[in-house]
C-alpha cells in the first residue's frame, strides 16, 4: 500500500509545496487520533474541529506529510512536509483512491440510495448475490459486512478513508460484489470518490435531511450524483445500469441523469419490473413479480407494500448482474429479516409488538398502514425525532401517529444536543393539529423517557393490539447531550413485557 509523496502530489492541482517529496507515505488519515508514523494528514475544517489545529500533535505522532488549506506554523524540529492546496477535501478525495489503489475500480459496485429502503435493499441484493455464489461485501448503516465478518460503522456511507480502506480489504478478501447504501450526505460531500458503480439503485425520495441540503432540489440534485457517475467518460467497467422506481415521482427525472439502461420497477405506473396480487399479511407479503423472464411467484417472510418496492429494486440490480430469476426466488423466499425493520418482539406478550427503524415522515406512515392491515385491535405508536436533525419532519411525523395510530406516545429518539421537552413540543404541534381534526377517540401522551414510554405503551396494550416502537430500529444506543448511553427499544421491550408478567 506504501506510495512515495510525489506520486500522490502529482494528483493535486497546483499544490504549494515545502519540504520533501521523496518521503514514503505509509498511511493516510483526517484525524489526528489515527496518525501512525508515516502517515500523510489532510487538515480537514469540520462543524465541530479544525484539523489544521493539529498539526503540531500529528508531527509528534510521526506524520511525515500534512495537506493544508490555511497557513499554519511550522511544527518545530521536524522533517515534515507541508503541501498547501485550495481544497484539502478535495485533496483527499484525490489522493486516498489511489494510496489504496483503487479498490472500486476492482470490485463489482452497487450503490443504492434514496430516502427510505437502502439498508433493506442491500440486504435483499446480498442474500441474492450470495445464492449466486458470488462472494460479497456490504456497506452500510447497521454494519460493514465482509461475507459474514462484521466490522462497525460510524455512517451510512463512510467517510473517504474508512470506504477506500474497507473495499482495499475486500479486494484483498477476494470479494466479487461490494454493496453499499449512497447516503445522499456522502453524494454531496464526494465520500464516494473512487468508486466506480456499475449499478445505482433508486429507492425513492420523500422528506429528510432538510438541514443540511436546505432545499428539496438540493437533495434530488446530490442523490442525482449517483446516477450521474453511472456515465462518467473516464468509467473503465462494461455492463452498467440505473434500477429505478417509477412510482416515485423522481423517478423519471432519475434516470434521465445517466445514459446507461434503465431497469424501471413500478406497482401502479409502467415498468420493466412490476408486482400484482400483492397480499400483505403480518408474517410476509406475497405477490406476482412479472418482468422480463415472464411471471414467478413469491411468498416472503418480510411484510409491507414497502417491501414491495424492496424486493423490486433488488431484483432489478440482480437481473443487471445477470442472476437467473429462480435463484433470485430461492433467495427472496429464504430472506428472514434485517434487524430493527419490522423487527417482533416476542417474549409471550397477547398483543405484538414491532420494532422499526421507521424515522422519517413517509418511513412512519409506510410502517404504520402496514400494521394497520393486519391490526385487530388499537395500535399504539411510541416514536420521537432525533435531535440535530431535520426539524421540519417532527410536527409532520405528529401527525401521521395520530392519524393512523389510536395512541400515541411521543417520546425521545436520539435527542443528541437538543433538549428532549423542545424536541416534543415540536412533534406535538402536529399531533393537535391532527386531533382537531377528525380524530375522535385518539389520545396522545408525551413521556421523554423512551424506557417509561415503552413502558406505558405496553402497560395500555389489550390483546390483539399492535405496539410499534419506532425510530430505532437496530440501534444499541441513545445519544443524550452529554453521554452516550446502552439502549435497545427489542431489550427493552423484552425486559419491561417480562417485569410485567411476573408483577401479574
Ligand atoms: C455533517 C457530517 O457529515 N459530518 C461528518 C464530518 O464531521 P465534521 O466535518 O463535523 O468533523 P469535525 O468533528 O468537525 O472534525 C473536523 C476534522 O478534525 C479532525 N479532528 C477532530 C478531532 C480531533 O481530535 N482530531 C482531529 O483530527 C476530524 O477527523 C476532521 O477531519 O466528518 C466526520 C468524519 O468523517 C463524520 O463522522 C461526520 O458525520 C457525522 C457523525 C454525522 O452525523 N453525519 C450524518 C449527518 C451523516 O452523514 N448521515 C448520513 C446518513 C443519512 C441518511 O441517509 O439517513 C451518513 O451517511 O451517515
Ligand atoms: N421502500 C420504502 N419506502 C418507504 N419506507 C420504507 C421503505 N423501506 C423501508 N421503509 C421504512 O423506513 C425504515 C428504514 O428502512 P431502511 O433502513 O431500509 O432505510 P434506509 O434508507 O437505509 O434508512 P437510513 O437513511 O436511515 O439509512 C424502515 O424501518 C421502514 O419503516
Ligand atoms: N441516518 C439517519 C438516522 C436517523 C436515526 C434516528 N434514530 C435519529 O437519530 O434521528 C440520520 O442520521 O439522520
Ligand atoms: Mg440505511
Amino acid at each position: 500500500m506504501a506510495k512515495k509523496l510525489e506520486q500522490l502530489v502529482a494528483l493535486l492541482p497546483q499544490p504549494v509545496v515545502r519540504g520533501r517529496l521523496d518521503q514514503t507515505i505509509a498511511a493516510v488519515a483526517h484525524d489526528s487520533r489515527k496518525v501512525v508514523p508515516g502517515t500523510m494528514f489532510f487538515c480537514l475544517t469540520g462543524v465541530h474541529a479544525d484539523g489544521h489545529d493539529f498539526v503540531a500533535e500529528v508531527a509528534r505522532r510521526g506524520a511525515v506529510a500534512v495537506v493544508v488549506e490555511k497557513d499554519v506554523p511550522e511544527p518545530p524540529d521536524a522533517a515534515i512536509t507541508i503541501i498547501k492546496v485550495a481544497s484539502t477535501r478535495t485533496a483527499m478525495q484525490a489522493v486516498v483512491p489511489c494510496f489504496y489503489d483503487y479498490p472500486g475500480h476492482k470490485l463489482r459496485m452497487i450503490g443504492v440510495t434514496g430516502t427510505n429502503g437502502k439498508t433493506t435493499t442491500t440486504y435483499l441484493i446480498r442474500s441474492i448475490l450470495r445464492q449466486a455464489a458470488y462472494k460479497v461485501g456490504l456497506i452500510g448503516t447497521i454494519q460493514t459486512l465482509i461475507e459474514d465478518r462484521v466490522l462497525p460503522v460510524k455512517n451510512t456511507t463512510p467517510d473517504v478513508i474508512e470506504l477506500q480502506s474497507t473495499l482495499a480489504e475486500m479486494v484483498d478478501s477476494g470479494i466479487d460484489y461490494a454493496i453499499m447504501e449512497v447516503s445522499s450526505h456522502a453524494l454531496a460531500l464526494n465520500r464516494v470518490a473512487g468508486c466506480e458503480f456499475d449499478v445505482g439503485v433508486f429507492t425513492n425520495m420523500t422528506q429528510d435531511h432538510m438541514d443540511f441540503h436546505q432545499t428539496f432540489e438540493n437533495y434530488i440534485d446530490a442523490k442525482a450524483g449517483l446516477f450521474r457517475s453511472l456515465s462518467r467518460p473516464q468509467n473503465t467497467k462494461t455492463g452498467k445500469a440505473a434500477v429505478i422506481n417509477f412510482d416515485d415521482s423522481a423517478g423519471v427525472p432519475m434516470a434521465g441523469y445517466s445514459s446507461c439502461p434503465v431497469i424501471s420497477y413500478a406497482v401502479t405506473n409502467n415498468a420493466v419490473l412490476t408486482a400484482a396480487n400483492i397480499d400483505v399479511k403480518s408474517a410476509g407479503v406475497s405477490f406476482d413479480i412479472h418482468g422480463p423472464f415472464g411471471k414467478r411467484e413469491l411468498k416472503l417472510s418480510i411484510t409491507g407494500m414497502f417491501n414491495v418496492y424492496n424486493v423490486l429494486g433488488a431484483v432489478g440490480a440482480a437481473l443487471a448482474e445477470g442472476v437467473n430469476p429462480e435463484t433470485i426466488k430461492q433467495a427472496l423466499e429464504e430472506f428472514t429479516s434485517v434487524p430493527g425493520r419490522f423487527e417482533l418482539v416476542q417474549a409471550g406478550q397477547p398483543f405484538t409488538v414491532i420494532v422499526d427503524y421507521a424515522h422519517t415522515p413517509d418511513g412512519l406512515e409506510n410502517v404504520l398502514r402496514t400494521a394497520k392491515q393486519f391490526a385487530a385491535g388499537k395500535i399504539l405508536v411510541v416514536f420521537g425525532c432525533g435531535g440535530d436533525r431535520d426539524r421540519t419532519k417532527r410536527p409532520v411525523m405528529g401527525k401521521l401517529a395520530v392519524q393512523y395510530g389510536d395512541i400515541v406516545i411521543a417520546t425521545s429518539d436520539n435527542p443528541r444536543s437538543e433538549d428532549p421537552e423542545k424536541i416534543l413540543a415540536d412533534i406535538e404541534v402536529g399531533i393537535k393539529e391532527a386531533l382537531a381534526g377528525n380524530q375522535a377517540g385518539k389520545q396522545y401522551e408525551k413521556i421523554a423517557d423512551r424506557r417509561q414510554a415503552i413502558a406505558r405503551a405496553i402497560a395500555l396494550a389489550e390483546p390483539e393490539d399492535v405496539v410499534l416502537i419506532a425510530g430505532k430500529g437496530h440501534e444499541t444506543y441513545q445519544i443524550l447531550a452529554d453521554k452516550t448511553i446502552d439502549f435497545d427499544d427489542r431489550q427493552a421491550a423484552r425486559e419491561i413485557i417480562r417485569e410485567m408478567k411476573k408483577n401479574g
